[in-house]
């Protein structure tokens, strides 16, 4: 039976395939001529931070695992929030079927701050790399475990072009190593390693994941911890490992006041 990350990806490439139909390729190309450049995503997640480490919040209404996050959902609103907390980088999830998202909350969450915008979606396809870039994002999440390594190479050459930031996501040691060579700056373009702490195949969290396989990492990759941090000391542990970022959602997402947990984990 295939697992939720197989059953995702393959419902994205059918919903990428109709939207294609509404939208031509050459349609986005002609909405991002003569856009800014992109936002830098890469400073903003790897400078040095007082706090110890750079924050990702994330703008997150539900996921498959946890179900419904916030009732009362202001993407807007939760994003202003997060920046006059000190957020060195703001993330949206835009997957409508699992994630209950929309592309136009990146439009008007980068129209509300000024931190740098990641569209956080399974991209599977050069068309959604155009999609992110047209719809103001200045980073894009690729998952490694979703794509043939080729293929994560060419969308990450893509985005490139673009301006965008890449965060190269992995889960375990193997796609790591496959996609090790291709994290940083300037070889390859601006690209930053997230680790994720869940599993997508199964969605079970475990934080150890990320000191494991940064442990595999030479010092100087930037990397980002992803998913399952729920407490100081979660952060604190983070902090102690090295990573440069954290990338955090339904923590913040779910608490009725927002600033109140952020200052509770990072201040
Ligand atoms: O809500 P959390 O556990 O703090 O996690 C945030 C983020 O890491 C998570 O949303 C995420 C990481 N990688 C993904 C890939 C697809 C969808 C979602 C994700």
């Amino acid at each position: 039976m295939a697992n939720i990350l197989d059953q995702i990806v393959a419902d994205k490439r059918r919903e990428v395939r109709d939207r294609q139909t509404q939208v031509s390729l050459d349609q986005l190309k002609a909405r991002i001529v003569g856009l800014p450049r992109c936002r830098n995503f890469y400073k903003a997640v790897t400078k040095p931070n007082r706090r110890g480490l750079n924050v990702i919040a994330e703008v997150k209404k539900a996921s498959p695992s946890a179900g419904l996050i916030r009732a009362d959902f202001d993407p807007v609103a939760i994003a202003r929030t997060y920046e006059r907390c000190g957020a060195d980088a703001i993330s949206v999830l835009t997957d409508e079927k699992y994630f209950q998202g929309k592309l136009e909350y990146v439009e008007q969450v980068k129209q509300a701050v000024e931190v740098p915008v990641l569209r956080k979606d399974f991209i599977v396809d050069l068309w959604q790399v155009y999609e992110s870039r047209a719809a103001g994002a200045d980073a894009i999440l690729l998952i490694a475990d979703a794509l043939p390594p080729g293929e994560l190479m060419d969308l990450m050459i893509a985005a490139t072009e673009l301006t965008l930031t890449v965060l190269v996501e992995v889960h375990q040691a193997d796609a790591l190593l496959s996609v090790r060579s291709l994290i940083g700056f300037p070889e390859h373009g601006y690209s930053v390693l997230g680790i994720n702490n869940r599993d997508l195949t199964t969605m079970t969290v475990d934080l150890n994941t990320t000191s494991r396989l940064k442990g595999m990492l030479d010092d100087d990759v930037p990397v980002v911890a992803e998913s399952g941090v729920r407490t100081r000391g979660d952060v604190e542990r983070l902090i102690g490992v090295g990573v440069r970022a954290v990338l955090i959602g339904q923590t913040l997402c779910e608490h009725s006041d927002i600033a109140e947990k952020f200052a509770e984990l990072f201040g």
